[in-house]
């Protein structure tokens, strides 16, 4: 059965931030993921993860200036000391929080730019954080996602991203595959798993229903069907990851919204 992990960032929408550890364990997670850790300092966050009995599976590494519209680094010429500096910063959050993986988000492409540009300072800053990231044993993660949440991002499709770590050639770099954003841009989802996973290139999976990107078990995508080819393929190539629920709770932030709206998730567990 696939591990999964509670997105603190869109689940539990009604309590404050540092409140959704707690409620990410009474619904019976045994890990956390969430975007960006750096408004608290990491021995909080890793008090709440200890006191709740959680496992921090993946953060993300500073994006630049997020509430002016800045969705990464990694691809933009001129913004490299930038994109070092949030690297040791999410490194160092990292240690504190013995979290394996980090997120490390590719950027908008600028006006008048193409992705050929852009291409050369991804791999370079990509190449040059993987080897920081090393001897921490952290895996770095580059992720597909789709232009209509966040139109101009450079990296919207899978065979791009697993083109790019050919490229970057540092064993870790891998892919995050949510499905969400692949079933959007390019859909053929139980393929493409079956297609990647087996590569050993793909660290860590993430889902919500699609178009409305709520609970699972809304829209158009059979859920229990992509578990069972996640689940077949991994015990053939040994992978043993977390899935993120990184949706937003329909209920929105009605109180207990998040929990209600868990069936899909206590339905799977049975078995049923
Ligand atoms: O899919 C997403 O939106 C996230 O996984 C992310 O890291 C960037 O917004
Ligand atoms: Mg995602």
């Amino acid at each position: 059965m696939p591990r999964f992990a509670a997105n603190l960032s869109m689940l539990y929408p009604e309590l404050p931030f540092l409140e959704r550890f707690e409620a990410a364990a009474k619904d019976g997670f045994e890990g956390v993921e969430y975007l960006f850790p750096y408004e608290h300092p990491p021995q909080e966050l890793a008090t709440r993860l200890k006191g709740n009995g959680l496992q921090q599976v993946l953060f993300n590494a500073p994006p630049g200036d997020f509430s002016a519209g800045e969705r990464g680094l990694a691809c933009l010429p001129g913004r490299e000391e930038q994109f070092r500096t949030g690297l040791a910063q999410a490194l160092e959050y990292a240690q504190v929080l013995q979290c394996p993986r980090v997120h490390v988000m590719a950027g908008l492409i600028p006006t008048g730019r193409s992705k050929s540009d852009l291409r050369a300072t991804y791999v370079e800053n990509l190449r040059w954080a993987a080897k920081q990231a090393q001897p921490h044993a952290v895996q770095l993660l580059i992720e597909p996602i789709n232009t209509r949440d966040i139109p101009g991002f450079f990296l919207n499709r899978q065979d791009e991203a697993h083109g790019l770590l050919d490229e970057i050639g540092e064993p870790n770099v891998k892919v995050q595959m949510d499905l969400y954003h692949c079933q959007i841009v390019e859909g053929d989802l139980a393929t493409k798993i079956r297609r990647y996973l087996p590569t050993g290139r793909v660290d860590h999976f993430q889902i919500a229903g699609v178009p409305q990107r709520h609970e699972p078990d809304t829209g158009e995508l059979d859920y229990g069907f992509l578990f069972r080819v996640i689940d077949e393929v991994a015990a053939a190539s040994r992978w043993n990851g977390w899935v993120g629920c990184e949706y937003r709770p329909a209920r929105g932030a009605a109180p207990g919204g998040t929990s209600e709206g868990l069936g899909w998730l206590r339905r799977w567990r049975a078995g049923a």
